[in-house]
This record gives structure tokens, C-alpha cells and sequence, in this order.
């Protein structure tokens, strides 16, 4: 599976303010490209604290790029992934509507009663891992079901797990122009932070878009 992450940050590295509400740190301009990269995307993932946080809908907003899906035999809109060791995710969360096929990967941990709810709201319950959703595990069921291209939309605490699982191969990091602070406001990466073993990156490509920065490595 090839695995993009794509996210937007301050010019000083958060995702967010430290209320972690939803904030368009992308332009017009950054909006449509990510548009973009969802229309070429198999499956589209974020984890439960960016869908308790932004409620996001996930699909894709041009409608020329949802009929050249159709006509090359796909759905219009990619799949939605959500990981949610606990089945915390909300019933009437937008990225359960039907709109698009949504995974919910759980852990064995997930309480029974929860897992059956997010069934029945019409999301297709993946387990993987013991008390917390394990993604080496989870990609390899998704891949089984045809997620060859994955995006990844956030937050910090699953990009950093997936770097610490060194699953991601391309990362697009776009820089606003904004300051927005705070010790406890979500980064790109959060988790345990690494102290050695750093992942590299490839600086692949550079470009201004609205009035900030797209910066576009590989991951070596
Ligand atoms: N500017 C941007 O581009 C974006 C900004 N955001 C912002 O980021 C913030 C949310 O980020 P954040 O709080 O980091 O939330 P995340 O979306 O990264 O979700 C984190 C949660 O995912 C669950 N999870 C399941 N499996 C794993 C795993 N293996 N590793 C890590 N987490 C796992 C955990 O909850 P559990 O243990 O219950 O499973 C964890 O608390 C919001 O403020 C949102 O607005 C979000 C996306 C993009
Ligand atoms: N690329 C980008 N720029 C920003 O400024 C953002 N705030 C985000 N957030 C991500 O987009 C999701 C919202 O998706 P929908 O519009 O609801 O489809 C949000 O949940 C973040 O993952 N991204």
C-alpha cells in the first residue's frame, strides 16, 4: 500500500489552536489541490480525534473528478477510514453518512455494544490490535480489500504512529502563513516524539500556493 500523508500547519508546526477546534489554515487554492489528491486516493484516513474534533466529511468536492472516477469503474468518492481503538466514533458523524464506504478500525478492546452500533450506523468494523488499533495489521486487511493508494489527513497522533510504524512513503506539509502557539496545541507529530532513529525525509518539492507553502518529500 502507498501511503500519503497531506496536512496543514502554522508556520510553526500545529495543526491546530490548543482548543484543537477545526481552523482553514489552507487557501482557496490549497483546498482544491487537496481535492485533488483525494480524488486519487483509494481510501482517505484520519483518527477518531480529528472526528470528534472536525466532524469531516472526507469526499470529494469536484464533481469532474468524481465522474472521471466513475467512468475509470470506482466510486465516486473514496473510502473513509477511521481509527478508533475504542468505537468512540459518534453514530451521526458525517464521515458515517452514506455518501461513502466507511472502515472503523477497533481494537479487541472496542465495547461490544459500541462496535455493533457503528455497524448498524452502515460502518464496516475492522479489528486490529489488542487495546489499540495496531496499522501494520489494519493496512494489510484493508489492502485485501483494495486499498492500494491511502491518504492520510490526520491528526498528530496517527501521523505519528504511522511514522513510528514506518508505513508512510510520500508526506505534503502545507505552510500557512499564520503563528498559531500554544505547548498543547496538536503538531504535525505528537505522540512519544522520537529521540533517535529519526524518520528522513526527501525534500521533493517546493510551491507557493495562496499565500503559504507546499513542501512535498519522499520518505527514505
Ligand atoms: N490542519 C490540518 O491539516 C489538520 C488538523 N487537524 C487537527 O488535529 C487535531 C486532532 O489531532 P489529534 O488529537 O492528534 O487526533 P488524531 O486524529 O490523530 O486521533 C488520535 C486518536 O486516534 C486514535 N488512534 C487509534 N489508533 C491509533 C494509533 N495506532 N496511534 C495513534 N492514535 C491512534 C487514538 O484514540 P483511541 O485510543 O481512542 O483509539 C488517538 O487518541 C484537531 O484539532 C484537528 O482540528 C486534524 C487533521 C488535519
Ligand atoms: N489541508 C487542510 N487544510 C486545513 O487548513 C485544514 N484545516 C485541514 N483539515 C483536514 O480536512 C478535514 C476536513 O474535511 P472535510 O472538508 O470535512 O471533508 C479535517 O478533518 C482535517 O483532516 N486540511
Amino acid at each position: 500500500m502507498h501511503v500519503v500523508v497531506n496536512a496543514a500547519t502554522s508556520a510553526d508546526g500545529k495543526l491546530s489552536t490548543r482548543r484543537r477546534e477545526q481552523i482553514k489554515i489552507s487557501g482557496a487554492d490549497d483546498f482544491a489541490r487537496v481535492d485533488r489528491v483525494r480524488a486519487d486516493s483509494d481510501a482517505v484516513l484520519v483518527g477518531v480525534g480529528t472526528v470528534l474534533a472536525d466532524d469531516p466529511h472526507l469526499t470529494v468536492d469536484d464533481a469532474d473528478y468524481r465522474d472521471e472516477r466513475q467512468s475509470d469503474g470506482r466510486e465516486p468518492h473514496p473510502a473513509r477510514v477511521v481509527a478508533d481503538s475504542r468505537a468512540r466514533t459518534p453514530t451521526d458523524a458525517r464521515i458515517l453518512d452514506d455518501a461513502a464506504t466507511t472502515y472503523v478500525l477497533v481494537s479487541e478492546s472496542a465495547p461490544a455494544d459500541r462496535v455493533s452500533a457503528l455497524e448498524k450506523t452502515g460502518g464496516t468494523v475492522v479489528t486490529a490490535g489488542d487495546t489499540r488499533v495496531s496499522f501494520p495489521e489494519a493496512f494489510a486487511e484493508l489492502e485485501a480489500r483494495g486499498i492500494d493508494r491511502l491518504m492520510v489527513e490526520g491528526g498528530g497522533e496517527v501521523i505519528f504512529s504511522l511514522f513510528e510504524d514506518e508505513l508512510v512513503d510520500e508526506l505534503s506539509v502545507y505552510v500557512g502563513s499564520v503563528v498559531l502557539g500554544g505547548r498543547d496545541a496538536p503538531t504535525l507529530a505528537d505522540g512519544d516524539g522520537f529521540v533517535e532513529s529519526f524518520p528522513t525525509l526527501d525534500l521533493r518539492d517546493v510551491e507557493r500556493i495562496d499565500d503559504g507553502v507546499l513542501l512535498t518529500y519522499d520518505v527514505v
